[in-house]
């Protein structure tokens, strides 16, 4: 008997998106896919079940064996680093890291402060270019520390510029481009390799 395989993903746009994917690989995704207030969703007949959690959780959820396979941006995969196999770039849920701020802030002789919902990135990339910064965490609505003067830049999400632009900021430097990534845990991937492999080799047929 074929064993379920369980994939955690994000509730959004990844969760969108690889709806998508799914169903352009002939996957039958009943219609609950598509009203997701459902946490758990099953399609029987590929005995695929799918948990849906919040971005930063779904490394947490695969590298526990509580899911065999995971669904997260690679921003999320570069925050915290995670015992996880990355098998396969989906190309979907595109975007970009990008260093942003007020237009002509100079940035003092201390330590500038940076806000971000990726402390480690920011803190490798200012790293590596040789600044010292000050790096402030935050949850969300990142473009509003410049704005009321909690921070000079910003390391933040970028995908179709609105947000910045309706905050009038700008964008400094780009750090990398972003997709989704297909995420195996490592002890998963070796007992039930045959129905992993069938299903990345289904996917990559239709990226
Ligand atoms: N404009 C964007 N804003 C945020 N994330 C984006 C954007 N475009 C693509 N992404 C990707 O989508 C991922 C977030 O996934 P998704 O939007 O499905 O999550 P969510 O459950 O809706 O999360 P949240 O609670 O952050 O809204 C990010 O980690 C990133 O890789
Ligand atoms: O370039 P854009 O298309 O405008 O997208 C970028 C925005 O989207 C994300 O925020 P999200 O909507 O996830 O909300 P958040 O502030 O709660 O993280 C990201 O953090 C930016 O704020």
């Amino acid at each position: 008997m074929r064993e379920t395989l369980t994939i955690a993903m994000p509730k959004g746009r990844i969760f969108e998106d690889a709806a998508d994917l799914l169903r352009a690989a002939h996957f039958q995704l009943p219609p609950e896919f598509d009203d997701n207030r459902k946490l758990i969703l099953e399609i029987e007949e590929e005995k695929l079940r799918f948990i849906l959690a919040k971005p930063m959780d779904v490394a947490t959820y695969v590298e526990h064996g509580v899911a065999d396979l995971g669904i997260a941006g690679k921003d999320v995969m570069m925050e915290e680093e995670r015992d996880v196999y990355e098998l396969l770039d989906l190309k979907i849920s595109p975007c970009y890291l990008a260093v942003a701020g007020l237009p002509d802030t100079k940035l003092s002789d201390v330590a500038p402060r940076v806000a971000s919902k990726y402390p480690n990135v920011a803190s490798s990339f200012f790293r590596e270019q040789g600044e010292q910064v000050e790096i402030i965490k935050l949850n969300g609505s990142i473009e509003l520390a410049p704005l009321i003067g909690l921070a000079e830049r910003i390391v933040d999400i970028v995908s179709t510029g609105q947000t910045l632009k309706e905050n009038g900021l700008v964008e400094y430097e780009k750090i990398c481009d972003i997709t989704s990534r297909l995420i195996a845990n490592p002890v998963s991937y070796r007992t039930k390799e045959q129905r992993i492999t069938e299903l990345v080799n289904r996917l990559a047929a239709v990226i």
